[in-house]
């Protein structure tokens, strides 16, 4: 890497904090306050569940993200090594690439590429993004992030469940070519483990499987069933969790399902994309997102098969019903922030079942 004079050490106290065991470059704090103007408010790039990201540019140029993990966000040491440490060994084209770290005192940092269209939600659902995605710029999408999770799952080193894939975790470089981010809460699991489970539910709304939500078991399959959420959001332009239709207890999963049997499913499809679309990619889609959606795991395709899926034109399966849906009684009440991190205990969360059928 280009930057031996960023990471050399400025103070003996930025020694102390260097991991050892870490296998990412380790930059000192001034480099980064440098870069960053001292984390002007202009240079704020966004704010996630774990702290703010900031845009910086080093003395030579590179423009880097730079994650600042704020201390009330929860993310501890033990977290923050453990992204590093996947990160470090992880590298595919439709990664986001992390370039180094910097820990001093409780200060934790992580540098990453910087995706100058920042990420897909804000295409998706904000309205100050008045341009839409047309359907080739989508479909690449889509299959892009297929790609980076089948790397996820069967073909890195490790075999990584990410735990928790969403539309905010995608990030877009220039050329709209979207790559994975967020690895702090993914796990690695054995070349023969497929699954985990835990009783601290760490996630996020409406991209849950339901064997996640409810009973706390992650495998590959849960980054299935959120996967199919978040391309179900790329079709439609439309949220999952804030999609609202007639009443309260239909959601976006819950529409495309009724769609699908009513014969209808190009219903779903975002209207800006009507001149764009190839009406029988689009239904073709459609369906691999129900199969990726099925309630039960086993039920639903591994990413070698969704990858075949989206680029033959071979017969697919017919879905079975979708999984449950979750949500938590403080979301009914109208919680601020619709993108939070969960983090609770399985014991202590108050879930509604809608669409147990
Ligand atoms: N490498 C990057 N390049 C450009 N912008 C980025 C980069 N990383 C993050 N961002 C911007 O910062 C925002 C916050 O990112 P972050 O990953 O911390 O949280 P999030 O994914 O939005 O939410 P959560 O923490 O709940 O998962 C992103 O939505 C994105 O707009």
């Amino acid at each position: 890497m280009k930057g031996d004079v960023r990471t050399r050490m400025s103070t003996e106290e930025a020694d102390e904090d260097k991991q050892d065991d870490l296998e990412l470059p380790f930059f000192d704090f001034a480099t980064i306050v440098n870069a960053t103007n001292n984390f002007s408010i202009e240079n704020k790039l966004g704010e996630g569940g774990f702290g703010p990201v900031y845009k910086g540019i080093f003395v030579d140029g590179q423009e880097i993200a730079i994650k600042r993990l704020s201390q009330s966000s929860g993310q501890g040491l033990k977290e923050f090594r453990n992204e590093v440490i996947l990160c470090a060994k992880l590298q595919h084209r439709n990664l986001v690439k992390v370039l180094g770290y910097c820990i001093k005192g409780k200060e934790k940092m992580l540098l990453y590429e910087y995706m100058p269209n920042k990420s897909l939600d804000l295409f998706l659902f904000e309205s100050t993004q008045s341009k839409c995605l047309d359907w080739p710029v989508r479909f690449n999408i889509l299959n892009a992030i297929a790609r980076g999770l089948l790397y996820l799952h069967q073909d890195s080193r490790l075999r990584i469940i990410h735990r928790d894939l969403k539309a905010s975790n995608i990030l877009l470089d220039n050329d709209m070519n979207p790559k994975i981010s967020d690895f702090g809460l993914a796990r690695m699991c054995g070349s023969d483990q497929v699954e985990g489970s835990t009783s601290i539910i760490v996630g996020t709304h409406g991209y849950m499987a339901p064997e996640y939500a409810i009973d706390g078991l992650f495998s590959t399959k849960s980054d299935v069933f959120s996967f199919g959420v978040l391309l179900l959001e790329i079709i439609s332009g439309k949220k999952n969790k804030a999609f609202t239709y007639l009443d309260n207890n239909h959601n976006l999963i819950d529409h495309a399902w009724t769609l699908w049997e009513n014969g209808t499913p190009e219903k779903l499809i975002d209207a800006c994309l009507e001149n764009s679309c190839n009406i029988f990619e689009v239904v073709r889609c459609i369906q691999i997102i129900l199969l990726c959606l099925q309630h039960h795991p086993n039920d639903r395709p591994n990413m070698t098969s969704v990858v075949v899926m989206l680029t033959s034109e071979n017969a697919l399966p017919s879905p079975k019903e979708p999984g449950f849906l979750i949500r938590r009684v403080s979301d009914e009440e109208g919680e601020s922030s619709s993108n939070k991190h969960t983090s609770y205990s399985i014991n202590e969360v108050t879930v509604s079942i809608l669409n147990a059928r």
